[in-house]
């Protein structure tokens, strides 16, 4: 099959892996060369970590790369039998993405949005023409790694492109669970709002970040704590959703923190700015420990 994935950012790169992975053709489209050029460098990265663990062949890492194409021109999704849309978190741009594409692509291409939070039905609304062709297959962070996918139906999703990109979903070697449209999803209705809550605990002074990790992990069975886990997703992208929900259900219960918005507005959106509630080296860098 042939894919495009357009955006070749945070979730872009690790969502092309993956499809790369089952053994699909992908062009990755950014907007421009050096974003492209970044999404491939942390593919290439991490097939370079599977070859020198012994668990990927350099000839393997080679024909895989071979099957990736980059772009910064939308008509090369022209042959694109699925596309998956993950740029930024604002409808204005992904309308603007999908009315361009509905007049690129043949009519049998499905396209899917990897929203965290935005309105399916709003998005397929925008291609009248195929908005039963429109879903969302919602990766999570870090998309090589992480096996779940939300495939969120709009209301105007048929039945075969829902059961398609479902299929598909699980080919990649994913578990996709069905979920119908609502603000959030299912994870990030209870994800976000947490993180949120662990924001509050560290402005109000009761606890520090690494505290209120460690807290969660060891006093709620959670793997990685919610603070550690806000700095992987990125700030900017967390309040997006926190502003989806507050807006989607009226509820204050899912006001945005202040100190979200702070941290937004000063740039530290977390790993891939090389600062959060942590601090790493550099963009997308590893953490760095204080001792
Ligand atoms: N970060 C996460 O943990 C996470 C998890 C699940 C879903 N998502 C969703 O995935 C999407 C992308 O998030 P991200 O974290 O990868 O963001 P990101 O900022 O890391 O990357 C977004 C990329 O999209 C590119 N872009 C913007 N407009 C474009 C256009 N018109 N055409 C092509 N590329 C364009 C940007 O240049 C950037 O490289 C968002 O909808 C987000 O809500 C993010």
């Amino acid at each position: 099959m042939k894919v495009c994935v357009f955006g070749a950012g945070n979730m872009g790169a690790r969502i092309t892996e993956v499809f790369l992975n089952a053994g699909h053709d992908v062009t990755m489209i950014d907007i421009k060369p050096e974003f492209t050029e970044r999404g491939k460098t942390v593919i290439t990265h991490d097939y370079e970590f599977l070859v020198s663990k012994g668990k990927m062949t350099a000839e393997r890492k080679d024909e895989l790369l071979a099957s990736l194409k980059t772009s910064v021109d939308r008509k090369d999704a022209a042959d694109a039998d699925f596309i998956m849309e993950v740029i930024l978190e604002r409808m204005d741009l992904k309308k603007d993405l999908l009315e361009d594409l509905d007049k690129i692509c043949p009519a049998h291409t499905i396209f899917a949005s990897n929203t965290s939070g935005l309105s399916i039905t709003e998005m397929a609304a925008c291609i009248p023409h195929r908005s039963d062709k429109f879903i969302g297959c919602h990766f999570f962070n870090p998309a090589q790694i992480m096996k779940l996918v939300e495939v969120t139906r709009a209301i105007q999703t048929s039945d075969e492109t829902f059961q398609t990109a479902f299929d598909l979903m699980a080919s990649l070697g994913k578990t996709p669970v069905a979920v119908k449209e609502g603000p959030g999803f299912v994870v990030n209705r209870i994800l976000i709002p947490m993180m949120n809550e662990a924001m509050g605990i560290v402005a109000d002074g009761i606890a520090s970040p690494a505290d209120v990790d460690i807290a969660m992990q060891l006093g709620a069975g959670m793997k990685s704590g919610p603070l550690h886990t806000a700095d992987l997703v990125g700030h900017d992208v967390n309040l997006a959703i926190m502003e989806t929900l507050y807006r989607e259900t009226g509820d204050p219960k899912y006001r945005p923190h202040p100190l979200m918005r702070q941290m937004v507005r000063a740039g530290w959106l977390g790993v891939k700015t090389g600062k959060g509630f942590f601090d790493y080296d550099g963009p997308f860098g590893k953490e760095i420990v204080k001792k």
